[in-house]
């Protein structure tokens, strides 16, 4: 099972577990998670998503370098990682607010999945990159746009273009995450804001919720279609084709 889901306190606890791909996101992956939201949606003692993942080195790799290299090999396009979105948005239109509570490092897709969650709470060892540059590609679920959202547009390139790892103090300092945390401490931090939550009213946060997708939608116009068509314009080319060969060649 990839995605161990558990409710605790007022919150239902989502866990990516594939250890074998360092938590990578894969189709099947992004179903879970979208279909749980759905589930936490219906049940009115559910008052928060907490997003997290398992062990203590990776909180997600990135999207799944196995199928996303299949899907180059066989001249699928980039219709299947696409369309990932479509669930994983499950996560930023929720009525119920999602707190990410992040134990170990991230990576590309990864980090576009952080910036889909309400709040991101991250432990002090932790390191993000936006590593699409590295392999070839572009962010390919909202990442580039909610990016200048978060940091604004000088930081934005630098992350993108660098594909640098940052240190949770350094995301803190730059509001791309909300707050660092000790080793170990992010999921309790997550539920413990999740009770405060719970305090309130369900409504009126969900209410709070439209609201803020209301705003963002505004403010985007059709920027993330565009973000989308530049991921499918780079799917496949030859820096792409090139980090592929790097990674399956390092692993034999
Ligand atoms: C729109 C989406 C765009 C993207 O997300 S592109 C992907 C961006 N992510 C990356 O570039 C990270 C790739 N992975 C790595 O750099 C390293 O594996 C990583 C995460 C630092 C972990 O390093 P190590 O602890 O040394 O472990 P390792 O490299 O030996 O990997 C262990 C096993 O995990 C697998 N793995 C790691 N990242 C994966 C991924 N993204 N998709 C699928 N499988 C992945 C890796 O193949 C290995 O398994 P195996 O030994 O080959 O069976």
């Amino acid at each position: 099972m990839s995605l161990r889901i558990e409710p605790t306190g007022d919150a239902l606890v989502l866990s990516i577990d594939r250890p074998k791909t360092r938590n990578a996101l894969d189709r099947d992956l992004t179903r879970r998670i979208a279909e749980a939201v759905r589930v936490a949606e219906a049940d009115p003692a559910v008052r928060g998503v907490v997003l997290t993942a398992t062990g203590e080195e990776t909180f997600v790799s990135g999207g799944d370098l196995h199928e996303i290299g299949r899907a180059v090999r066989e001249q699928a396009g980039p219709a299947g990682v696409l369309d990932m979105y479509e669930d994983l948005a499950a996560l930023e239109s929720s009525e119920l607010p999602v707190i990410a509570a992040v134990q170990g490092d991230v990576y590309g897709g990864g980090c576009e999945l952080l910036l889909l969650c309400d709040m991101v709470i991250v432990e002090a060892h932790v390191s993000l990159a936006f590593r699409h540059a590295r392999m070839g590609l572009s962010p390919a679920w909202g990442g580039l746009t909610r990016l200048v959202e978060r940091v604004g547009p000088i930081e934005a390139p630098r992350l993108l273009f660098s594909a640098e790892k940052i240190s949770a103090e350094e995301a803190a300092r730059i509001g791309l995450v909300n707050e660092v945390v000790p080793r170990g401490q992010a999921r309790e931090r997550a539920l413990g804001r999740i009770g405060r939550i719970a305090d309130g009213a369900r409504a009126v946060v969900a209410a709070q919720k439209r609201a803020l997708t209301a705003v963002r939608k505004a403010m985007r116009g059709d920027a993330i279609e565009r973000e989308r068509a530049i991921f499918a314009e780079v799917w496949g080319g030859p820096a792409h084709q090139a980090a592929l060969d790097a990674f399956f060649k390092r692993r034999g």
